[in-house]
Formats: C-alpha cells, sequence, structure tokens
C-alpha cells in the first residue's frame, strides 16, 4: 500500500507505515497534489485542497482522511461518486477549540493583546485600554453542534446570556446547555458577542454577510474559529471600517497563511491567531491516532469508524 500525508506526528506515521510506504509531502499545490496522489492508496489531509480534478487523478486511491473534524476542503461528492471512503476525527478538537473560543473572547473585550504590547514597548497607558465585562452580556452562538455546545457548557460561570442559532438543533436541547434557540436575525441584533461554531458548505459560505452585519450592534465583537469563507469579507471590512462592529477575533483565513498585506488583518480590532484553536498537545496526539487507525482499517479492507460517507 501506498500512503501520502501532510507532515504529521511520527506517532502516526508509525502507524501508517504498519500497512504500508508512506511518502510525506509539503509541497500541495494544486498541480504537486495531482501528481502525488495519482498512486496513492490513501492521502491524509490537513488543508490540502482535494478538489474533483485531484479526485478524477487517484485511480487508485481507497480513502481521503481528515485530521480534523472540518472537511470543506474535500469534494466528499466526487469521492463517494468515485467508492472513495472520506473519514474525520469528530469531536477530538472540541474541548481545545471551545477553550480557545472563550480566550478570543477575553482577549478581544479585555483588550489583552493590546496590552501586551503596551508593556513590551515601554508604555502604561491604562486609559486607553478600557475593556467590556462579560457578566450580564449576551453571548450569540451560531451553530450549536459539538464546539458550540462546548462553548455554551465552560462559559457559563460567566454569567452571561447565551443565545444560539442552529437550524438543526432543537429549543429543548438548547435550554439544556442554558441557551435559548431564536432565528438567526434574533441573535444578530441582540448578541453583545458573536461566536461562530458552524461548517462551511454550499449553504453556510456567506452565511454572515452585508445584511446580517447590518443588524448587529455596533458595539460588539464578532470570533470566528470557524472558518473564513462563513463571513463575507467585502462586507465584514466595511462593517470594520464604518465602526458598525467593535471588533473582530479570527482563527481562520481564506488563504492559509493570509497574505502580508491582507487588507482585513490591517485594520485596528481585528486580531488574528494562525488557525490554532485545536493546537494542544492533547488533541494533536488523539487526532493523528485516530485519523491513522481509520486509514490502516480501511487499506485491511474494513469500514472505517469516522467515515463521513457510504461507498
Ligand atoms: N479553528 C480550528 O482549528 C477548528 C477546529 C475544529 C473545528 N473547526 C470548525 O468548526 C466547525 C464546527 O465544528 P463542530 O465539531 O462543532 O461540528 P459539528 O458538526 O458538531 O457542529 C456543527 C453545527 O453547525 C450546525 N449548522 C449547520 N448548518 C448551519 C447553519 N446554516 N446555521 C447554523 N448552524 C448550522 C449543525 O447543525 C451543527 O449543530 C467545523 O466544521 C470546522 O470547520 C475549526
Ligand atoms: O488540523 C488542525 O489543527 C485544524 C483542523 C480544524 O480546522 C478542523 O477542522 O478540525
Amino acid at each position: 500500500m501506498y500512503i501520502i500525508t501532510e507532515p504529521l506526528l511520527d506517532e502516526g506515521l508509525k502507524i501508517l507505515r504498519t500497512i504500508g510506504e508512506v511518502r510525506v509531502i509539503e509541497n500541495t499545490n494544486p498541480e504537486n497534489l495531482k501528481a502525488e496522489i495519482r498512486n496513492a492508496d490513501a492521502i491524509v489531509v490537513k488543508f490540502a485542497r482535494i478538489t474533483k480534478e485531484c479526485i478524477d487523478v487517484a485511480h487508485h486511491l481507497k480513502v481521503i482522511a481528515k485530521h480534523g473534524v472540518g472537511t470543506d476542503n474535500i469534494d466528499v461528492e466526487r469521492a463517494t461518486e468515485r467508492g472513495i471512503w472520506v473519514v474525520n476525527v469528530p469531536a477530538a478538537n472540541a474541548d481545545s477549540v471551545a477553550e480557545f473560543t472563550i480566550g478570543l473572547i477575553l482577549a478581544i473585550t479585555r483588550r489583552i493583546p493590546e496590552g501586551v504590547q503596551q508593556i513590551k514597548e515601554g508604555k502604561w497607558e491604562r486609559e486607553s485600554l478600557l475593556g467590556l465585562e462579560l457578566t450580564g452580556k449576551t453571548l450569540g452562538i451560531i451553530g450549536f453542534g459539538t464546539i458550540g455546545q462546548k462553548v455554551a457548557r465552560k462559559i457559563k460561570g460567566f454569567d452571561m446570556k447565551l443565545l444560539t442559532y442552529d437550524p438543526f438543533v432543537s429549543k429543548e436541547k438548547a435550554a439544556e446547555l442554558g441557551a435559548v434557540l431564536v432565528d438567526l436575525d434574533t441573535l444578530l441584533r441582540e448578541s453583545d458577542i458573536i461566536t461562530l461554531h458552524l461548517p462551511l458548505n454550499k449553504e453556510t459560505r456567506g452565511l454572515i454577510g452585508e445584511r446580517e452585519l447590518k443588524m448587529v450592534k455596533p458595539s460588539s465583537f464578532l470570533i470566528n474559529a470557524a472558518r473564513s469563507e462563513i463571513v463575507d469579507k467585502k462586507a465584514l471590512i466595511s462593517a470594520i471600517k464604518e465602526k458598525r462592529l467593535a471588533g473582530v477575533a479570527l482563527d481562520v483565513f481564506e488563504t492559509e497563511p493570509p497574505p502580508s498585506n491582507d487588507e482585513l488583518l490591517a485594520l485596528p480590532n481585528v486580531y488574528a491567531t494562525p488557525h490554532i484553536a485545536a493546537m494542544t498537545k492533547q488533541v494533536q496526539e488523539n487526532i493523528v491516532r485516530t485519523v491513522c487507525s481509520d486509514v490502516v482499517r480501511v487499506l485491511k479492507g474494513e469500514a472505517p469508524v469516522n467515515a463521513i460517507n457510504r461507498v
């Protein structure tokens, strides 16, 4: 068996080597990926785009394995048509991502990165760093799945009012975790902080656009540790420039890494981190074990545990 993979922890490489030859590929631009995937029986993918064109040259491919939960970088429909399993690792990173989300909320509302910067520059300008107390404020959680629910559970001690919007969740489920299920417009109008925890797909691309950003309070903050394209970038830039949003914290970008002259990142009140919400030792070890074990299962002719399609 021949397995290709984006760079992985050694533990994962060891598991894969029990079933075949493993090649680590660093260059995942479309042409290189097409050349590499041609002879592969399996691919472990982090951020590389596994497009229809890529899948169509992969005549031996049996499984596309996502190191993580979001499979928006994989053409799952085409893989299914071609009889190729797509597996991911659901839930494994949810605690870490929820913890990180709360970190971003605190960082942006209490202006922690600016405070750090001031001190390092030898400044002491406390009066310029007035923040927002979270107690009694409203947190709007868009997407109430594994991560959204963990955020609700973990933020309890902050005594915030919780709203959530998720078309696939019942109001009873929301209430169980102390949140009120509302429609999107209500959430946007009433929240002081809005955090996104939904997948990127045809329905959610651009879900937060100009119309939606015109509804939010100018004092509100937006947190995006889900996927960049859920928010319309042009509309977001206008909202920040026109002071219709107090601040934005982003862990995800359309192009990763984003270009150094990115217009959004250059704006004040835009905080950013390099897609690290799931970057904890525990999560990375757990994910690599789970995903590589599923690859081995498929290559042995067994059904994977975490398939997101049926072939
Ligand atoms: N920054 C990171 O490192 C990082 C790490 C993990 C996950 N993520 C992103 O977070 C996303 C959510 O992860 P999860 O584990 O909670 O997934 P999940 O599938 O458990 O939950 C997603 C929730 O979104 C809801 N949803 C779907 N369409 C919606 C819509 N149109 N409006 C509102 N809600 C909608 C679903 O009903 C579901 O409850 C992933 O798809 C991934 O893109 C990012
Ligand atoms: O591999 C990672 O650390 C990030 C993946 C994350 O965005 C996911 O969708 O699970």
